[in-house]
């Protein structure tokens, strides 16, 4: 049985960079390592990061009603290339809005239940936006029972962006966390995703391997998260880094990734706003695009305000 570690969270927690520190410390080992990935909009800007690994992507997840499928197919095929690319473990990443408790589910149907043991659902939390996303007047309720499944779906939670806050918020999200999944759930803060391996690989089976009526009763609740958008523009040429972080600021977007060309200094980016911060990484020469994802998204308004005030 291949052993398959599922990472979920919210948009820009930082699930990727979990999952790179994972593959990293496991490639120190020997392993070879297979990913899922499963990307909001129909182009996987991270691409690149992966270069080694063989990935299957998911994309343009539309989660609730679609990812059972499409998953099932990437562990079809994953099966099929075992047979000539053998993999000692397996990645799972959902999209940051992706009910994580659908994964499991198929997880763990009769089709594949011999053939992956699902050893931890680590769940990737946000510290820094935590008190935020849950607050009543300043996100909405999908927001907020989508944050409360992939927290209580979760057998390890990280506790990621600790540089960001305070130790009294950091304790203050601590306990509201440990509210939800008890103290059997081990809950650990993290800076960008560091964490021992023994910790994220502990067996953490006992919780995850619930009883197979509950997964057929969860399985048939449907957690709709349409309002939600993802929106792709391409040829991305900007004037300078900071009109784009005003612009993302102003139509208040959960997430934006992509590449961009920056004119005033002739270089390209890899762009990553989360959380109401940019973070901006020179990159090579590329096909540029950018990745919106937020709420309620007015998709021709946007791409309207996106061709007047940033291209
Ligand atoms: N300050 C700080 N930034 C972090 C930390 N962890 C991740 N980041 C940054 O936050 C941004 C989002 O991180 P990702 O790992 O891409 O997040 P994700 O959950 O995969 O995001 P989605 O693809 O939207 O689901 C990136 O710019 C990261 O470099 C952290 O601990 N502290």
């Amino acid at each position: 049985m291949i052993p398959v570690y599922v990472i979920s969270g919210f948009l820009g927690s930082g699930k990727t960079t979990v999952l790179l520190h994972m593959i990293k410390e496991w490639k120190e080992q020997g392993k070879k390592v297979g990913i899922i990935l499963n990307e909001l909009g129909d182009e996987n800007v991270e691409k690149h990061l992966f270069k080694e690994e063989t990935i299957y992507e998911l994309l343009n997840g539309c989660i609730c009603c679609s990812i059972q499928e499409d998953l099932k197919t990437a562990l079809q095929q994953f099966i099929t290339e075992q047979e000539k690319n053998p993999t000692d473990v397996l990645l799972i990443e959902g999209t940051g809005v992706a009910n994580p408790i659908e994964i499991k589910s198929t997880l763990l149907s009769a089709d594949f239940i011999d053939q992956f043991q699902l050893c931890s659902m680590i769940g990737v939390v946000d510290a820094s936006h935590y008190l935020e996303y849950q607050s009543v007047f300043s996100s909405s309720k999908e927001i907020r029972e989508l944050l409360r499944e992939q927290i209580s779906s979760s057998t390890l939670l990280l506790v990621n962006k600790k540089d960001l806050v305070s130790e009294r918020e950091n304790q203050k999200v601590f306990s509201k966390l440990e509210k939800i999944v008890g103290e059997e759930v081990a809950i650990i803060p993290t800076t960008f995703g560091k964490v021992s391996m023994d910790i994220l690989t502990k067996e953490r089976h006992q919780t995850v391997s619930f009883s197979s009526a509950e997964v057929h009763e969860k399985d048939h609740v449907h957690h709709h998260h349409h309002h939600i958008h993802a929106l792709k523009i391409t040829e991305v040429t900007l004037k300078s880094r900071k009109s784009l972080e005003q612009w993302l600021k102003r139509h208040s977007l959960l997430r934006a990734k992509g590449i961009v060309f920056i004119e005033d200094e002739n270089k390209y980016y890899d762009v990553q706003f989360a959380a109401n911060k940019a973070r901006w990484h020179e990159t090579e020469k590329a096909d540029t695009l950018l990745i919106l994802i937020g709420d309620s998204l007015n998709v021709t308004e946007l791409h309207e305000s996106a061709a007047i005030q940033l291209i």
